[in-house]
C-alpha cells in the first residue's frame, strides 16, 4: 500500500502528556494555555482532558475547568477520555466534541489501569456508547499494550485484533492502537496491524506509539506504509506510564511532523509554532524537551 497523502495528527499532550506528571497538580491555566497554543499550530484534534476518577489520576481532576477555560477554535475537535457513564456524563456537561473509551489487549494491564477485566471493560463501555449515540457524540476507542505489556510481555496480535474488533463493532468510529510502553519494533507493528485490519479497515485505525525504546518513528513509518493515516503524538514528547517504570511519553509531535513533511505528507500543522509550543510547555513544567526536532530547531 502507498503512503497516505495526508495524515491527521491527534495531539495527546494535554491528556496523555500531563496525566502522569509528577509533583503538584499543574495549574488549569497552563493546561488551557497549552491547548490554545496547539490549536494555533493548526492541530485539529486535541485530546484535552480526562473524565476519570481524580483519585486515580489527580492531574486530570480539573477536566471540567479545563474544558470550560479553553477559548475554542472552530474546526478543532476537543476530545476527552471517559472510562464509564459517569465520565461520559461529566464530559457531556463540559461540552466535549468527542469522547474516548479505553481498553487493553492485556488482562493484567486492564486490571491495573481501569480495575476490571477486558470483558468487564467492554460491558462498561456499552452504556457510554448508547449515551454518546443519543447525544450524537463520536466515540474513539483505545487499545493499550498492543505491542507488549509491562506485566505479561508479548501480546498476540490476534488478541489486539479481538479487542479492536469489539470496540469497532460497538460503534467506536476510530480505534487507536497503543504501544503503551514503547517496546515494539517495526515488523512487530506491521504484524499487529495485519491482524487488526482483517477485522477493522485501516481507514478507521490510528497509531498511538510511545517512544521508550526510541522505536516510535520507525514503527510509525512501518504502519504508514500500510495506510494508517491518523497518528497520535505529544508535543515535546510529554508523558509517561505509571505502570511501567522508565516508560516515555508519546512520540513527540514535532518529530513526527518533521518526518511526515520529509515524506511529502500533509498535516496542516506549522512546525515553527509547534516547536515554540514544545519549548513553552517544557519551560512551564521545568522538564527537558523530549523532542529531538524541538531541541534542534529551538531558537
Ligand atoms: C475506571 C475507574 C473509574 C474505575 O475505578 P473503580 O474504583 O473500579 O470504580 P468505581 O465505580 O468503584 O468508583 C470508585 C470511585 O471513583 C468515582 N468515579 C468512578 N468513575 C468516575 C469518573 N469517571 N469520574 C470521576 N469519578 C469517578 C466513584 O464515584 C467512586 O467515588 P467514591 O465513592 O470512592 O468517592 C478508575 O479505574 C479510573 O478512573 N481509572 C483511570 C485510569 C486512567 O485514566 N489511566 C490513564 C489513561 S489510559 C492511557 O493512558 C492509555 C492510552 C489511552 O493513552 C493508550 C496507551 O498509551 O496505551
Amino acid at each position: 500500500m502507498a503512503f497516505p497523502k495526508q495524515v491527521r495528527l491527534a495531539e495527546m499532550s494535554p491528556r496523555d502528556g500531563l496525566q502522569n506528571e509528577a509533583g503538584p497538580v499543574i495549574a488549569t491555566e497552563i493546561k488551557t494555555g497549552l491547548i490554545e497554543r496547539l490549536a494555533d499550530c493548526g492541530l485539529t484534534h486535541i485530546e484535552s482532558a480526562s473524565f476519570v476518577s481524580p483519585k486515580w489520576i489527580p492531574q486530570m481532576g480539573d477536566a471540567a475547568d479545563v474544558m470550560a477555560g479553553i477559548k475554542r477554535r472552530s474546526g478543532v475537535r476537543y476530545s476527552a477520555l471517559t472510562p464509564n457513564l459517569k465520565g461520559f456524563e461529566n464530559a457531556l456537561a463540559a461540552d466535549v466534541d468527542e469522547v474516548a473509551v479505553f481498553g487493553a489487549a492485556s488482562e493484567s494491564f486492564s486490571q491495573k489501569n481501569i480495575n476490571c477485566s477486558i470483558a468487564e471493560s467492554l460491558e462498561r463501555f456499552l452504556p457510554v456508547m448508547e449515551a454518546a449515540q443519543k447525544h450524537n457524540i463520536p466515540v474513539r476507542g483505545y487499545v493499550s499494550t498492543v505491542l507488549g505489556c509491562p506485566y505479561e510481555g508479548d501480546i498476540a496480535p490476534e488478541q489486539v485484533a479481538r479487542v479492536a474488533k469489539d470496540l469497532a463493532d460497538m460503534g467506536c468510529h476510530e480505534i487507536s492502537l497503543g504501544d503503551t510502553i514503547g517496546v515494539g519494533t517495526p515488523f512487530q507493528a506491521k504484524r499487529m496491524l495485519e491482524a487488526v485490519t482483517k477485522h477493522v479497515p485501516v481507514e478507521r485505525l490510528a497509531a498511538h506509539f510511545h517512544d521508550t525504546y526510541g522505536q516510535a518513528l520507525a514503527n510509525l513509518y512501518a504502519v504508514l506504509e500500510e495506510g494508517v493515516a491518523v497518528i497520535d503524538a505529544s508535543v515535546a514528547g510529554l508523558g509517561g506510564c505509571p505502570y511501567a517504570s522508565g516508560a516515555s511519553g508519546n512520540v513527540a509531535t514535532e518529530d513526527v511532523l518533521y518526518m511526515l513533511s520529509g515524506l511529502d505528507i500533509r498535516t496542516g500543522v506549522d512546525l515553527k509554532k509547534l516547536v515554540a509550543t514544545g519549548v513553552w510547555i517544557s519551560n512551564q513544567l521545568n522538564r527537558p524537551n523530549g523532542s529531538k526536532v524541538g531541541q534542534a530547531l529551538k531558537s
